[in-house]
């Protein structure tokens, strides 16, 4: 049973404008895209989308896959009329997008996967971080989090920004970070990568400490004709450290997307 998503829609009045659905990372809401909102909503149609469990979505008790993740977007489309769609995520995000470039390929036209893996370590740590949100809260894991959110250099320098990314963390209840962390654990699309057929574009950023070039670019190196871009200097939400260089390549993306293929 799909969760009620909580999400917002931006862009022209056209119905015609090309749909892009946003997807963020684990601990996150849809306001980690505010500024790709705005600069794509000029002429797109932008569904920016809380997790379950995250922002103010339907926290559904239990554990989750992927799929599960995948499901509740594509309830959520379906409920707004929405067939064919580009989609950006990030991390947590960037799985789901993932899932859904192999698993509904007549319905993905293009797919951004920014700070991601095909695979995010070994499963045991995102049972102990799992365990340790059930026991205290996402409270106890916000500080080492935003550590790896933005660079330390960018944290020194805007304190506030840092505070306002640890309240987003902490204000994910507690059901809902613990069974996203489930679903990461269980989580491992190595072998379908080859699978995605839609125009793609990896993004890394140069200082992430969650999910380093080298384990991003694998993805790029298994999707056939995959665009590969390192972001310097950012972390793991280069969304918010590097906001305008984030719209850029994802514009220049989308535009290779809806350009017909080459004779
Ligand atoms: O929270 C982290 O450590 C980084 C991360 C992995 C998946 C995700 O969405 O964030």
């Amino acid at each position: 049973m799909p969760a009620t998503l909580s999400y917002e829609v931006s862009g022209p009045e056209s119905t015609a404008a090309p749909v892009v659905v946003l997807l963020g990372s684990l601990g996150s809401n849809r306001s980690m895209w505010d500024h790709q909102v705005r600069d794509l909503a000029r002429d797109h149609t932008v569904v920016a989308i809380d997790h379950r469990g995250h922002g103010g979505s339907e926290v559904v008790p239990g554990s989750c896959t992927i799929a599960d993740l995948a499901g509740d977007v594509l309830a959520l489309l379906d409920s707004l009329g929405v067939d064919r769609f580009h989609v950006a995520g990030l991390s947590l995000g960037g799985a789901i997008a993932q899932w859904l470039a192999v698993h509904e390929p007549a319905r993905v036209r293009s797919v951004a996967l920014l700070c991601t893996a095909a695979k995010f370590g070994e499963p045991s740590a995102w049972a102990e971080r799992a365990a340790a949100v059930r026991g205290g809260g996402t409270e106890a894991v916000a500080d080492a989090v935003v550590a790896r959110w933005i660079t330390p250099a960018r944290a020194e320098a805007d304190p506030d920004l840092v505070t306002g990314l640890r309240e987003m963390i902490v204000a994910t209840s507690t059901e809902g970070y613990a069974a996203a962390c489930d679903a990461l654990s269980g989580w491992d699309g190595r072998a379908d990568l080859r699978r995605i057929s839609c125009p793609t574009l990896v993004v890394a950023g140069d200082e992430d400490p969650s999910t380093a070039p080298e384990v991003v670019r694998e993805i790029a190196d298994g999707v056939p004709g995959a665009h590969f871009v390192t972001l310097s200097p950012a972390a793991h939400v280069p969304t918010v450290e590097m906001p305008e260089r984030v719209c850029e390549v994802l514009r220049t993306h989308l535009t290779r997307a809806h350009a017909p293929d080459p004779a």
